[in-house]
């Protein structure tokens, strides 16, 4: 991700709004009260944008990132590939000369929107002051970057997984500003099983000597714990049948993991002898290490815990039901073992009018709705993108 000259917090935000895409921009959205109490004094949206938006601001589509995702759709006039590239350009499904469209970073994350690693009013980052977040305050959040932008309502909000969380809160909290949304690979509210896993994850990142209770920023990073949240939580994102079918039983290259004590002795230092999805799942913790906060990690993660478009809202269908005048796309991947289709069957059926769940088919698991790109694209462009 390349950063951007500056965001629309100054004057020249017009000029911004109908260039390129693919630059990091922010914007000051001022004080934010929050869903459980209290506030963030001064907040600051990271964003990325691709088109133009019209006179009448009704071109305007919002897509949102999962938990570690970032602004980053599209690689549009960056030097970096975006993670749902090939959905978003000229000529695209979601086609930039006609559309235009945002991509916000998540309150509390960790790529330019405020979150613990902000620094906050006393000069020092926030760390363990970062106040709990809720998907609801995000998409708060999301509307006042909404109104800086021009954008009234949304063509469309799409999103998958936690994305796909804030994508339905959007509908349920401002019906009147989401004409359609596509909830991927998401349910109405986290389930007892989806809470347990993302326990283990915050508490592996909270025991983690270095954690310093979230004020770690002066020393070391509480890397062994976020590595250990990311194999938790990795293990989630992929099937059964596909770490059977890929890894199987098979040793790493070069190590044997059925030797005395697992370990060797390399260069001085003990090195662990390892199965190949061991290997893999230490590769995948490195790579977030590499690009993650482990406060945002825990802070997003809560949130997550928090999501139920219910709350304080009655029955699930009597939350829903404000969302009457919006058109849905729901879909699931087949293999998902973290969002169940069937938990997508049970948001479809709560909807208001018929909503058929559409699969999107892969081996993979959840992440399905991140490597087929394609098949995302071609439900995007049945239902929302015809023209
Ligand atoms: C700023 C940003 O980058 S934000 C990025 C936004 N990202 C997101 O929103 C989601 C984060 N990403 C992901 O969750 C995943 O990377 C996905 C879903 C996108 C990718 O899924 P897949 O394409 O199926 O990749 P997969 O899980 O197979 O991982 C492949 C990696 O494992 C590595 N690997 C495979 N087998 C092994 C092994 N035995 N030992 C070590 N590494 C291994 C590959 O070399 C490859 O490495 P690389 O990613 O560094 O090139
Ligand atoms: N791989 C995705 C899965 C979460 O749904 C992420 O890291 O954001």
């Amino acid at each position: 991700m390349e950063t951007g000259e500056s965001g629309p917090s100054d004057s020249s935000w017009q000029a911004a709004v109908g260039q390129g895409g693919g630059l990091l921009r922010s914007v000051g959205i001022g004080s934010l009260e929050l869903e459980a109490g209290g506030s963030l004094p001064s907040v600051t949206m990271a964003y990325e944008c691709w088109g133009t938006l019209n006179a009448a601001g009704s071109n305007a589509v919002l897509i949102q990132h999962a938990l570690t995702g970032s602004t980053h759709v599209s690689r549009g006039d960056s030097e970096e590939n975006g993670w749902w590239e090939g959905l978003v350009g000229p000529g695209e499904v979601i086609d930039t000369d006609q559309y235009f469209v945002v991509c916000a970073n998540m309150l509390g994350g960790c790529y330019g929107t405020t979150g613990p690693s902000s620094i906050a009013g006393d000069g020092a980052p926030y760390g363990s002051r970062f106040p709990f977040v809720t998907i609801r305050d995000s998409v708060h959040a999301e509307a006042r970057l909404a109104d800086q932008l021009g954008i009234t309502s949304w063509h469309a909000v799409i999103g998958g997984s936690m994305g796909g969380a804030r994508a339905l809160e959007w509908a349920v909290t401002f019906p009147e500003r989401v004409r359609r949304c596509a909830v991927v690979a998401a349910c109405a509210a986290s389930t007892a099983e989806q809470i347990a896993f993302a326990q283990a994850q915050v508490l592996a990142i909270r025991q983690d000597p270095n954690f310093a209770n979230g004020d770690y920023y002066d020393g070391a990073a509480p890397t062994l714990g976020l590595g250990l949240a990311r194999r938790i939580a990795h293990i989630t994102y992929r099937s059964e049948a596909e770490m059977g079918t890929r890894f199987g039983r098979n040793s790493q290259a070069g190590e044997n993991p059925i030797s005395h004590g697992r370990l060797r002795i390399d260069g001085g230092s003990p090195v662990q002898e390892r199965y190949q999805v061991e290997s893999y799942l230490d590769h995948q913790a490195r790579k977030l290490v590499g690009r993650f906060d482990a406060n945002s990690y825990i802070v997003i993660t809560e949130a997550l815990m928090s999501h139920d478009v219910g709350r304080g809202r009655g029955t699930l269908e009597e939350a829903l039901a404000r969302t009457a005048g919006v058109e849905f796309l729901v879909a699931a991947v087949n293999s998902d073992r973290l969002y169940f289709p069937a938990q997508s069957e049970e948001l479809a059926a709560a909807l208001p009018g018929s909503v058929e769940v559409r699969r999107i088919d892969s081996a993979i698991g959840h992440d399905g709705f991140l490597t087929e790109v394609g098949a995302v694209g071609e439900l995007l462009r049945e239902q929302f993108f015809t023209d």
